[in-house]
């Protein structure tokens, strides 16, 4: 296998590799960009116009992504796949991948969308440099453009595969790519109604490429995925890669949620009513006290069939601590 193929042990080993740019035997360039950073371009004449970008460990704890991002590249630089798309790898926190843990100081992905020029530290510098990897890898005109970024979630969840799709204003959501996101294995998406600070709100909202956080499983150390199955994902990403995905228009299966409310830490004294196991996409009962914070600020359920996703107590005063979500249908899809 090709030397650049290694690039998740050359990124926890924090090494360079000795030859910055590599060639398949059918002529696949593998081109090293930066730490954990990995461009795939196929020969010319195979190019079917379609730039893809994917990420993963942005949070360095959600190994099963890594894992299923280091497959990918192992079989493109053996040959085994055979990519008629132009592919940006991404690794999203070296460092945090390296320790284990979800970040260091700052949680990369509060910070984009101008979010790391208001802070300091690697995290934020990183943050920026993702932004200029995603800019320029996304800068090429005519071509479709599509961002997947990998996540595991730190708890159980009532629906174990979902989709976060980002929001901006004057763009609807496609049904198409939904349909792709079914038959990749996906039950869930939640469609975004503002603007976010993520990842992938950066290269919807601010690049023009579809783009879906997605959520694969619970978090686990590496090795230990066999509970998170992405068998359904990385068939549709190998087909993605080689240009033959079977053409689907269907939802079939595909729940679909809008947010309500995003719940909002604002100080130390913020207190979750929530049991600590508890699980993403719990519902909640009309009248039920979620949550309560400074000057005496209260968060009651009002809505019909209203769930809980990524309720953490723990996060940094101002930054979100749970989605209140909401069913909603596929009327507004384009
Ligand atoms: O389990 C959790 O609480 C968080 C899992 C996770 O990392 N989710 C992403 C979602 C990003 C988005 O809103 O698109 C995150 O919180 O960054
Ligand atoms: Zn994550």
């Amino acid at each position: 296998m090709l030397a650049l193929g290694k690039l998740l042990e050359l990124t926890l080993a924090g090494r360079e590799p000795a030859q910055k740019i590599q060639l398949t035997v059918d002529g696949v360039q593998m081109r090293w960009l930066s730490e954990g950073a990995l461009e795939v371009r196929p020969p010319q004449a195979l190019d079917n116009g379609s730039d893809l970008l994917l990420s993963s460990g942005i949070h360095g704890n959600e190994t099963a992504p890594i894992e299923l991002l280091d497959r990918l590249l192992h079989g493109i630089a053996r040959g085994e796949i055979k990519p008629r798309t132009r592919i940006l790898f991404l690794f999203g926190n070296p460092e945090a991948m390296r320790r284990g843990e979800r970040y260091l100081e700052l949680d990369v992905n509060r910070l984009f969308n101008g979010r790391h020029e208001k802070n300091i530290g690697p995290e934020a510098m990183r943050a920026a440099e993702l932004e200029q990897l995603a800019r320029s890898f996304f800068s090429l005109p005519g071509r479709s453009r599509l961002h997947y970024d990998l996540h595991t979630a730190i708890r159980g969840s009532k629906i174990e595969q979902f989709a976060l799709y980002p929001w901006k204003d004057g763009r609807q959501h496609s049904r198409h790519e939904l349909a792709r996101l079914r038959a990749a294995g996906m039950e869930a998406v939640l469609l975004q109604n503002k603007t976010s600070i993520t990842f992938t709100a950066f290269t919807y909202e601010q690049l023009e490429a579809e783009a879906f956080t997605l959520e694969l499983g619970k978090a686990r150390p590496f090795g230990q995925n066999q509970g998170v199955n992405v068998s359904r994902l990385e068939t549709r990403l190998k087909q993605i890669i080689e240009g033959n995905e079977p053409a689907t228009e269907s939802l079939d299966g595909l729940q679909l949620f809008a947010v309500s409310r995003e719940v909002i830490k604002h100080s130390d004294g913020f207190i979750l009513h929530l049991p600590a196991d508890v699980e993403n996409f719990s519902p909640l009962a009309p009248g039920y006290l979620l949550a309560e914070d400074v000057a005496k600020t209260r968060w009651v359920i009002e809505e019909e069939g209203a769930r809980i996703i990524f309720p953490n107590p723990k996060v940094k005063n101002g930054l979100r601590a749970g989605i209140l979500i909401v069913p909603t249908t596929d009327v507004g899809l384009a």
